[in-house]
């Protein structure tokens, strides 16, 4: 069952230098229970089109559903969690209590929020630091922590825009490992930024290849790899063609002629 399609999204941005063409004819189909990762080269649009699904930006042309509804009525629903390329906590309040925010603000009861709280704390392996500040965790923790507060709700969509990126490889690996657990026990639809190829395949069931100027897909790459994944899986013949595949479509998004 898809839960998003965009058809013919275009997006153009009006600046003082002309417009510039963020998106062009961006057709795609999400089905429940993806993984889907973005990927291409800087200022592609892969953010721009996270954020026209979240709502966050509007195209200006084309049809986007969301959920079976259009975008802002998607967002407020609350169909999906985001997650920005820095966590983004407030300084002055516990981990818990960012992560309780979203709730608070949906009018959550107290014994519902410390519920909740506690169950996506875990989820994230962050249980016992709760009570602790932003500044007092390292980047990994805090990454950790606005996922958390993405899971708070319980949403179906979760769309993450690069949210490892800033990380050394280790976290990183540590954090798609889990991740990928997490996807695979709630089943979720996920939507993922990122710049990485081996990112982008360990992860993925889908991996759409885009290329700027107007920024559109080039290709859309189905992993035949099962859902469980070892991180020794980046090692196997089959890993290592889907990475192949996606940097060819790399290259092809690179030839202006
Ligand atoms: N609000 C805006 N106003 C004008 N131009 C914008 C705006 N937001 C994005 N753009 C332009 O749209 C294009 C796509 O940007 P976008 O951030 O989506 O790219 P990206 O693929 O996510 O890049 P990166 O990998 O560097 O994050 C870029 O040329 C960018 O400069």
């Amino acid at each position: 069952m898809s839960i998003i399609t965009a058809q013919n999204v275009s997006l153009t941005f009006p600046t003082n230098d002309g417009p510039v063409h963020a998106l062009k004819d961006v057709d795609l189909t999400i089905e429940k229970g993806d993984f889907v990762s973005f990927i291409g080269p800087s200022g592609c649009g892969k953010t721009t089109f996270l954020r026209t699904i979240a709502a966050l930006e509007t195209p200006t042309g084309g049809t986007l559903s969301v959920n079976g509804m259009p975008p802002d009525e998607a967002r407020k629903a609350r169909a999906y969690g985001y997650v920005f390329q820095a966590p983004g906590l407030y300084p002055w309040r516990t981990i818990s209590g960012n992560i309780s925010l979203p709730l608070e603000i949906m009018g959550f009861s107290r014994s519902d929020r410390a519920e909740r709280v506690a169950r996506v704390l875990e989820m994230v392996e962050l249980s016992g630091f709760g009570g602790k500040f932003p500044w007092q965790l390292s980047g990994g923790m805090q990454q950790r922590a606005s996922i958390a507060r993405a899971l708070s709700f319980d949403a179906d969509i979760l769309l993450m825009d690069e949210p490892f990126g800033a990380l050394d490889e280790i976290v990183r690996d540590r954090l798609n490992a889990a991740l990928l657990e997490l996807w695979d026990r709630t089943g979720k639809t996920i939507g993922f930024v990122t710049h990485s190829i081996p990112e982008a395949v360990y992860l993925s069931t889908k991996i759409v290849v885009m290329s700027p100027r107007p920024g559109r897909i080039t290709r859309v790459i189905e992993s035949p790899l099962p859902r469980q994944r070892p991180l020794e899986i980046r090692d196997t013949p089959e890993f290592i063609e889907i990475a192949q595949q996606v940097r060819e479509g790399l290259r092809e998004g690179h030839s202006y002629d």
